[in-house]
C-alpha cells in the first residue's frame, strides 16, 4: 500500500511550508488520485499542524489518517485528540528504550491503529532492528516502519533488514527511504519486494534533506508487479502540477538543482527540530526553518550569530518563530529568528 507523507514529510523540504489553503488543496488532489493512507503532519509541533490533521480526519480523505509524534506520553495524547491514528518515531539513540515502549503502550491503550518507526535502519545491527520490531510486536503494534533515516541504505541492506522483521513480527512492516544517494526508489522497491506491505512517499520525492522515494514511481511497480490497485495517474498529475507550483513560487527553480543527490546543497539542510537536537548524528549545521523547528536548532542559530539567549528566551523566540511561519505559510530565514530574537532578548531588559 502507498502511503503519502507529502504533506507531512513534504513540508520537511528545505525552504518549504505550505499554507493551510495549499496544505488542504494538495490533500485533497492526492486523495483524488486514489492513496488511502497519509501521515499528514506533526500535530505535537504547532496547533496549526494538530488543526489540520483533525480536518483532515473530518473530511474523510483517506480510509488512514496517521501524525507523527515522538514516542512519549504527551505526543501521542496530542495526536489522539486530533482523531487520528498515531505514528511515533523512536529518538536516534537508544538509551531510553523502556520509556518510548511505555508510550507505546499507551498510545495502544487508546485503540487507535499504531505505527512506530524504528528508525536510522542503515546504522543499527540487524539484531538490534529484530529485537526491538519484537518488543513492539509483542505491545500489539499496527504499523512497524523501518525508515532510513540518513539515506545510506542499498537495496541489499533494506532486504535483509526486512527479510529478517517480517519474518519475525506479525505487524504490517512500512519502509520509509531517504535518498541522500539517490536510491531512496531503489530501497522502497527493495523493501516491497521482501516482506514490506506499505512504503511512504511523496509528490515529486521531496522531504527532509533531498527526500524520499517518489510516490508515482512506486506505484507503478507496485501496481505492475506486485498487483496492487493502481493509482488515477491522470489525477496524481494534478498533484504534481500543483506540488511544482508552490515549490516553484516559494523555493524558486533552483530547487530543482539543490534537491539533486550529490551535487544540490539540500542535503546539507535540516528542517526537523528532532534531527538538530541530535546533532551527532545528523551533521548539517544549515536550517530551513517553519513549525518543525525546535529548541536545539534556534538555539544553534543564535550561537552562529554570537547571541547568547537564556532558556526561556529560546522557548519563547521558537513559539514565535513557529507561530510566523505558521500564520504567514512560508519558511522564515536566519534573519527572521535574529529578529525576533532581538524583540524577545530586548523586550526582557
Ligand atoms: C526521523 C524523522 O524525521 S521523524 C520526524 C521528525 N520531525 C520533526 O522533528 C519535526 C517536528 N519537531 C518539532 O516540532 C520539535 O522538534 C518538537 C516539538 C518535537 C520538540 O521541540 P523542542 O521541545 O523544542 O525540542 P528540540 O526539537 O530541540 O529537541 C527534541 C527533543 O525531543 C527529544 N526526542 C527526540 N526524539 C524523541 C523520541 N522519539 N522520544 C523521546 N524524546 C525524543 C530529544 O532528545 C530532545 O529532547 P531535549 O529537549 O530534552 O534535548
Ligand atoms: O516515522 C515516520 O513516519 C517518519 C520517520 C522518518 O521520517 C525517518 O526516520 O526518516
Amino acid at each position: 500500500m502507498i502511503v503519502d507523507d507529502t504533506l507531512r514529510e513534504g513540508m520537511q523540504a528545505p525552504g518549504l511550508a505550505y499554507s493551510r489553503e495549499e496544505r488542504l488543496r494538495l490533500a485533497g488532489l492526492i486523495s483524488r488520485a486514489g492513496v488511502r493512507s497519509a501521515i499528514v503532519a506533526y500535530p505535537p509541533a504547532h496547533p496549526s499542524e494538530a488543526e489540520f490533521t483533525e480536518r483532515v480526519v473530518e473530511m474523510r480523505l483517506f480510509r488512514e489518517v496517521f501524525g507523527l509524534g515522538r514516542t512519549t506520553v504527551q505526543d501521542a495524547e496530542t495526536v489522539f485528540r486530533t482523531g487520528a491514528g498515531i505514528a511515533m518515531h523512536l529518538p536516534f539513540d537508544l538509551g531510553h528504550l523502556d520509556r518510548a515502549m511505555e508510550a507505546v503502550r499507551y498510545a495502544r491503550s487508546t485503540g487507535r491503529p499504531v505505527a512506530v518507526a524504528v528508525v536510522n535502519v542503515s546504522e543499527w545491527s540487524l539484531e538490534r532492528i529484530v529485537e526491538i520490531s519484537k518488543r513492539l510486536d509483542s505491545l500489539g503494534v499496527d504499523i512497524i516502519q523501518l525508515p532510513d533515516t540518513l539515506g545510506q541504505a542499498t537495496p541489499g541492506r533494506m532486504r535483509e533488514v526486512v527479510s529478517a522483521v517480517a519474518s519475525s513480527v506479525g505487524a504490517s512492516v512500512e519502509v520509509h527511504c531517504h535518498n541522500d544517494r539517490g536510491l531512496a526508489v531503489a530501497n522502497t522497491l527493495a523493501g516491497l519486494e521482501s516482506g514490506a506491505q506499505r512504503a511512504d512517499c511523496t509528490i515529486m520525492g521531496i522531504g527532509e534533506r533531498n527526500g524520499i522515494a517518489d510516490l508515482a514511481a512506486v506505484s507503478d511497480f507496485a501496481t505492475r508487479a506486485l498487483g496492487s490497485d493502481g493509482l488515477d495517474m491522470d489525477a496524481l498529475a494534478e498533484a504534481y502540477r500543483y506540488l511544482a507550483s508552490i515549490l516553484v513560487s516559494k523555493v524558486g527553480e533552483t530547487f530543482l538543482f539543490d534537491n539533486l543527490p550529490f551535487f544540490g546543497a539540500n542535503a546539507q539542510k535540516h528542517t526537523a527540530g528532532t534531527h538538530a537536537a541530535f546533532s551527532g548524528v545528523f551533521r548539517a549545521s544549515e536550517f530551513s526553518i517553519n513549525v518543525y523547528a525546535g529548541r536545539a536548532m534556534v538555539e544553534q542559530i543564535l550561537a552562529s550569530r554570537g547571541i547568547g539567549a537564556s532558556e526561556a528566551e529560546i522557548r519563547e523566540v521558537l513559539a514565535r518563530v513557529k507561530d510566523e511561519s505558521a500564520r504567514r505559510g512560508v519558511c522564515l530565514k536566519v534573519d527572521d529568528v535574529v529578529r525576533i530574537a532581538g524583540d524577545v532578548i530586548g523586550k526582557g531588559h
